[in-house]
């Protein structure tokens, strides 16, 4: 099944959500636009916002025409696929972003300077962005993981294909009077509201409520108000509003995880109890293999059998070799080992998965500090990649989460997983708002092909249902 169709079906939750709240604050204090009988349409409600995206074309506007005037359509409404520009469209592999940019490149076509600079110094270095890593690698890694979805769309076409049902209901919807949603509107008068403090203060509320942040949330809405105050708007352009200031935050996190030239590239992956971090590694290691990577990696979860024994199966189903300890070994030892092994056999890339710790076992949390320093003995510049994967049904405590992690660990990027099934998206607006970490990917469910990259503007479309 195709990735993003899955990813656009299950994200729908956090849309509805918004879109019922934002529904119910304009129909509240809206008003249904006057019906402008003669000129086309000088007027249009809220010209300025949506500009490039006029969210709510004409259907609302023309209204009294409709009989009289057989075109009703002062312009067909398509324009409101806002694709401003490069992401959608993409193809199979992506013009500006890496699609695949999980995995990455072969070594060669990596970036970065030197083969020797390259853990730290890079990562502090805002790295260039998807560019910087793996170009070639779009390519080899989806039809490998894909090969049910190989031409993977973007996430919007993914949220949109798979919405189909959601969709038509969302048509009865406007039909019914609320605020327009394309052409089911051309019959019905466009709800609008003046923005006003009121309004304003319940914007913010919902966005609190869909896991955004007191902060991000009043951010948000600050910036949406700003010169619009008084301004009648409706759900859709409300929505267009809402989602270019969430792909204003988003787009800097952007970024895919980056390979460098270094072998064995160590990649950490660290993470509370259940939050993705073996299922992540399975996937992140098929699409490496898929790239053409030589990948080990490392049970580290010493203590829980089932854990190891969940690892292998992953392993297996990536093809990647799972190197194990004997049960209640010290996982440091192990690293260690696996560590040796990669280097003698010149692989790639060492992913270590290991034990979900909460940030409240400082035994834990010091068992992952030895883990760290005898990776650092081997080699002072690993691990390449910390990867703190994050739940997103955790909602606000991924905020914490990342706090602590980042302290013990020196996250470099994170992997939010379990975003299918989740109305709690906004989270991921708190995060980037708040940290600046680089999102790497984002789990959309349980399969091996369920990792995508992130894309800012497909996110902040699906998540607002703009
Ligand atoms: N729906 C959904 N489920 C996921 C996703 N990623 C992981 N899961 C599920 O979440 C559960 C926990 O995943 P694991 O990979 O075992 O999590 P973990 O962090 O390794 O867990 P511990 O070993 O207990 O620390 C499993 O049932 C996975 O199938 C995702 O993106 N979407």
């Amino acid at each position: 099944m195709a990735l993003f169709s899955k990813l656009k079906d299950r994200l729908f939750k956090s849309s509805s959500r918004l879109e019922e709240g934002l529904d119910a604050i304009v129909t509240e204090g809206g008003t249904a636009d006057p019906a402008v009988p003669a000129p086309d349409k000088p007027e249009r409600p809220a010209p300025d916002l949506p500009q490039e995206t006029p969210p709510t074309p004409e259907p609302d506007l023309p209204e009294p025409a409709p009989e009289e005037t057989p075109a009703p359509e002062p312009e067909p409404e398509p324009e409101r696929t806002p694709e401003p520009g490069p992401d959608l469209p993409r193809p199979s592999v992506p013009p500006g972003r890496p699609t695949p940019d999980l995995p990455g490149p072969t070594p060669d076509e990596v970036p970065q300077p030197a083969p020797d600079m390259i853990p730290t110094p890079v990562r502090e270095a805002p790295r260039p962005a998807p560019t910087e890593i793996p170009t070639g690698t779009p390519t080899e890694l989806p039809p490998g993981i894909t090969s049910a979805a190989p031409a993977r769309g973007g996430l919007m076409s993914r949220f949109f294909g798979g919405r189909g049902e959601a969709g038509k209901a969302d048509a009865g919807k406007a039909e019914a009077g609320k605020p327009e949603s394309g052409k089911a509107a051309s019959a019905q008068p466009t709800l609008r509201r003046a923005l006003d403090d009121d309004m304003l203060e319940r914007l913010e509320e919902l966005l609190i409520a869909s896991d955004m942040g007191v902060d991000t949330a009043l951010r948000v809405t600050a910036n949406m108000a700003e010169g619009r105050m008084g301004q009648r708007l409706s759900t859709g352009e409300i929505k267009t509003l809402l989602a270019r200031e969430v792909t204003r935050i988003m787009e800097p996190v952007a970024r895919p995880m980056p390979l460098y030239p270094k072998k064995p590239q160590v990649v950490l992956v660290v993470g509370v109890n259940g939050s993705g971090k073996t299922t992540t590694i399975g996937k992140l290691a098929s699409q490496f293999r898929a790239a053409g990577k030589s990948v080990i990696i490392a049970a580290g979860d010493t203590f829980r059998a089932a854990a190891v024994e969940q690892l292998e199966v992953w392993g297996q189903r990536a093809g990647v070799p799972v190197l194990k300890a004997g049960a209640g070994t010290d996982p440091a030892s192990l690293v260690f080992d696996a560590m040796t092994r990669a280097e003698a056999e010149g692989v790639d890339l060492l992913m270590i998965d290991t034990a979900g710790r909460l940030q409240n076992r400082a035994d834990l949390m010091e068992e992952l500090s030895k883990i760290v320093r005898v990776i650092r003995k081997k080699d002072p510049s690993a691990p390449h990649n910390t990867l703190l994967v994050l739940d997103a049904t955790t909602g606000q405590n991924a905020l914490s989460q990342v706090e602590t992690f980042r302290k013990l660990a020196d996250v470099s990027g994170l992997v939010m997983t379990k975003l299918d099934g989740t109305a709690k998206g906004g989270v991921l607006v708190a995060l980037a708002d708040k940290f600046g970490l680089p999102i790497h990917a984002i789990g959309v469910g349980e399969q091996i092909d369920d990792l995508s990259p992130f894309d800012p503007e497909d996110f902040a479309r699906a998540l607002t249902g703009a």
